[in-house]
């Protein structure tokens, strides 16, 4: 500004405002206004503090938790150089742990957290660090309303706390799914302006024992594979998971059991829908409402390579469109894929589909549906107790089943976001709407963006 000007205007106040850049990267910009009388220049910036203040979906105390070992463990740099001077411009007041072992935020957030004090928490670090997150806040709030979870037919409270993903992980599915972008500062301008995007959580139980959350991918065969046989190549560093798929692929193995499923209604739209989950995704019709119109459970027997629940699209930077494409974040249902025994070069067109524009599903080993609940039985060995394959059992276990003839390589493992079950026979139901994200899912890329996307103050 001139010299003339600054002294016809010597006030000056500055706004910091959220801008949008490319591919869902949300920015923060400045822009001063100057003013000729100090009191004017008072008057705006006592106007515009109170009208921030009266936004009450804005967050004004988070708990914050770090992982210092995530991804490339950058976790505690990226959230004290990116994030939390944006907290601070944003009066937001903070507490941070900065995790000292895995299962810590858990624990945390199960017994001793002050929940009370906060309006929402924030987890920086990966999937991972999510997925602790989700079990420490939902279990404590079933804990704190009388649920039972180890009931698979228990209808589970919903959170009231706002989760936020800095993300600081090797993978960021979940940040990529709901954001569309891994960008932490992105991430925390969604904080910082009170977004909220609802979430499906499936209950995962065997024999009326609570197992684990999911909130993304529940896979058996390949994906339960890949994975169980990645962790045994730690060593290898990100590299062990196109390993282990390429051998898993050629290892070819499939599974004999039974899923049975509970359908969800066609209102809410099939899995080959042609249209995406987007921000202002709206679920019309309420659960209680919907199920009345539910038909009765469906049964599939046979032998697959892969038995998948996509929760959500499960996209990320290595495969945009992800497992179900269509997938919803907020339906309350899941996305049970099936893919019945075929040739490698079967199999392999139906995996090169993902990363392509074809239709995944449109293949006759393949069928999907759109689903409330659904239960797996492996063919072998029916009986519950049979299946425990925890860590003890497991080697004595396979060795007889690899004696047996009917029975080599009867059974896989449950991925369940990237977690190994340790039993093979589950039973899984959709919590609609169990948690909130500090999101908005992922925005439409306008034509106009200036007029479609209003600057918005922080
Ligand atoms: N202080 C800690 N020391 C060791 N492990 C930790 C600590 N804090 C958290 N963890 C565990 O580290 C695991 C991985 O963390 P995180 O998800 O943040 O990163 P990542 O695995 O690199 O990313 P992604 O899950 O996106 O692939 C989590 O399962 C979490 O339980």
């Amino acid at each position: 500004m001139s010299q003339k000007l600054t002294e016809a205007y010597p006030y000056a106040f500055t706004v910091s405002y959220v801008e949008r850049a490319r591919q869902h990267r949300w920015r923060c910009s400045d822009v001063t206004f100057h003013c000729s009388e100090w009191a004017l220049c008072q008057q705006w910036v006592q106007t515009i503090r109170e009208q921030l203040t009266a936004l009450t979906s804005r967050p004004k105390h988070l708990l914050v938790y770090i992982n210092p070992y995530g991804g490339k463990q950058q976790g505690k740099c990226i959230y004290e150089q990116k994030v939390a001077p944006l907290f601070a411009c944003a009066s937001i007041s903070t507490d941070v742990i900065v995790t000292e072992h895995a299962n810590h935020a858990r624990d945390h957030l199960k017994t001793e957290a002050e929940l009370k004090k906060y309006d929402g928490v924030v987890c920086v670090g990966g999937d991972g660090m999510f997925s602790e997150i989700v079990h420490g806040l939902v279990s404590r709030t079933q804990r704190d309303n009388g649920v039972d979870q180890n009931s698979p037919e228990e209808k589970l409270v919903p959170c009231t706390l706002r989760i936020g993903i800095i993300p600081a992980g090797s993978t960021d599915c979940i940040c990529y799914a709901t954001v569309g972008i891994n960008d932490p500062v992105t991430s925390a301008l969604h904080v910082i302006v009170g977004d909220s995007q609802p979430m499906d959580v499936c209950s995962v139980h065997h024999n009326n024992t609570f197992l684990r959350y999911s909130v993304s991918l529940l896979g058996y065969g390949f994906y339960g594979d890949v994975l169980a046989d990645s962790e045994r190549k730690r060593w290898m560093g990100p590299a062990r998971y196109d390993f282990s798929g390429f051998k898993k692929f050629l290892t070819h193995h499939h599974y004999e059991g039974a899923v049975s499923f509970l359908p969800a209604t066609d209102t809410l739209g099939t899995p080959r829908d042609k249209t995406r989950c987007r921000a202002g995704y709206v679920i019309l019709y309420a659960y209680n409402l919907l199920c009345k119109y539910e038909v009765g459970w469906g049964v599939v027997r046979g032998k697959f390579l892969a038995i998948n629940a996509a929760s959500m699209s499960c996209a990320c930077p290595r495969s945009p469109k992800g497992l179900s494409p269509a997938a919803h974040l907020a339906d309350g249902t899941t996305d049970l894929i099936l893919v019945r025994k075929c040739s490698r070069f079967n199999f392999l067109r139906h995996l090169l589909r993902h990363t392509s524009k074809d239709d995944q599903f449109d293949m006759t080993f393949v069928e999907v549906h759109r689903v409330r609940r659904f239960r797996f039985t492996p063919r072998h060995c029916q009986n519950d107790s049979e299946l425990d394959l925890r860590e003890n059992g497991k080697q004595l276990f396979s060795q007889i089943c690899r004696d047996h003839p009917a029975c080599s390589s009867a059974y896989s493992s449950w991925n369940c976001d990237g977690e190994i079950l340790p039993h093979a026979a589950i039973e899984v139901g959709v919590h609609c709407q169990l948690i909130k994200l500090f999101a908005r899912g992922i925005e439409e890329q306008p034509l106009f963006e200036d007029l479609a996307n209003p600057p918005c103050a922080l």
